[in-house]
């Protein structure tokens, strides 16, 4: 297993080659730490989107815009994300050894850092914990922290209540198009979808302006939920070819349209490319819950969106785990592989 980054950072005074971002062409500057403008990110009252039709008009308009929003309103009390960052923190604070015991060769689940493809991979400066936490039954438990305690306890319960939150906005997204309620949830599967976990953890850097704590991403679910650290901000959308800083809003969960939502919308709803940075004094620890339709179906544009004047833009595609990490490997961006 590679060096953890917490440890690099630990114990080094000299930043280790493979962790010096390139100039990126496509995205622009990588290394500038200081997004162009506070973001205007929109703020998603969740409790309003059955009754006001102002506040469905924004979430499509955040969704097909910005392709993120944050989420307040949304039925979680503030004292229980509260005790998830505290479960995250504390199992991040173990020793080094205790947590590579969650961590096996090869395997991308549990304990471990960025996802090595090639050797002259620049790598991100981040450490992670990937979990499968729903359906219960496909939880590998052997990656599972027994260190809090309730670490399991307090993110199964999260899990749950994210899962009921995403049912609730894969609705609101179809009756914000005036499509029937079910149509992108009848594709995301109630039954055999699945949600990873992945807890991220940036230690402060000495070079914070020649590193990335998260690379440029989409991500390839059909939601993602970012908890945001409560008191590091750090996150960035693209939006017009510049960068917006996510600014932190206390309690509120930071929403992410996936690349599968943008395929079964075709394209009205965009999945935003976006990375994690990082500075010098502070780490930052932020909860992504990626939510992934079932596997054993391809999804596609629902067929009320494909017209004449809106002919079809992707395929139908299944998001294997083969078809997820092989086109990332191969840097293909699988929404460009999704096209027609
Ligand atoms: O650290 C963050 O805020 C973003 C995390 C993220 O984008 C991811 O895990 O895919
Ligand atoms: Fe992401």
């Amino acid at each position: 297993m590679n060096s953890q980054v917490q440890e690099i950072a630990a114990h080094c005074d000299q930043l280790p080659e493979r962790y010096i971002q390139k100039e990126d062409e496509e995205h622009g500057n990588v290394t500038n730490n200081n997004a162009s403008s506070p973001a205007k990110i929109p703020v998603i009252d969740l409790s309003l989107l059955t009754s006001s039709h102002l506040e469905l008009d924004k979430l499509k308009t955040a969704s097909t815009s910005w392709g993120c929003f944050q989420a307040i309103n949304h039925g979680i009390e503030g004292s229980f994300l509260d005790k998830v960052r505290e479960v995250s923190r504390l199992f991040f604070d173990l020793s080094a050894e205790e947590k590579k015991c969650l961590s096996e060769e090869n395997d991308v689940e549990g304990y471990g850092n960025d996802m090595v493809f090639s050797d002259d991979q620049i790598l991100d400066w981040t450490d992670r914990l990937y979990l499968t936490a729903f359906p219960k039954d496909q939880q590998r438990l052997k990656f599972w922290p027994k260190n809090p305690t309730n670490f399991k306890e307090v993110v199964d319960d999260y899990i749950s209540k994210i899962e009921l939150i995403n049912h609730v906005i894969l609705k609101a997204v179809a009756r914000s198009l005036n499509l029937e309620e079910n149509c992108f949830l009848d594709q995301y599967g109630t039954a055999s979808s699945k949600m990873v976990a992945r807890f991220n953890y940036y230690p402060p850097c000495p070079w914070p302006d020649k590193v990335v704590g998260l690379k440029p991403h989409t991500d390839g679910s059909a939601f993602t939920f970012v908890l945001q650290d409560k008191e590091v901000e750090g996150l960035q959308v693209l939006k017009d070819g510049k960068w917006f800083g996510v600014p932190i809003v206390p309690d509120a969960l930071m929403i992410n349209v996936g690349e599968q939502i943008e395929i079964m919308s075709n394209g009205i709803f965009k999945s935003p490319v976006h990375r994690a940075m990082v500075n010098t004094k502070n780490q930052r620890i932020s909860l992504a819950v990626f939510c992934m339709p079932q596997t054993i179906k391809d999804i596609g544009p629902v067929d009320g969106l494909i017209t004449d004047v809106t002919p079809r833009l992707y395929k139908n595609v299944t998001f294997s785990t083969d078809f997820f990490f092989q086109n990332n490997q191969q840097g293909k961006r699988r929404l460009d592989v999704c096209k027609i």
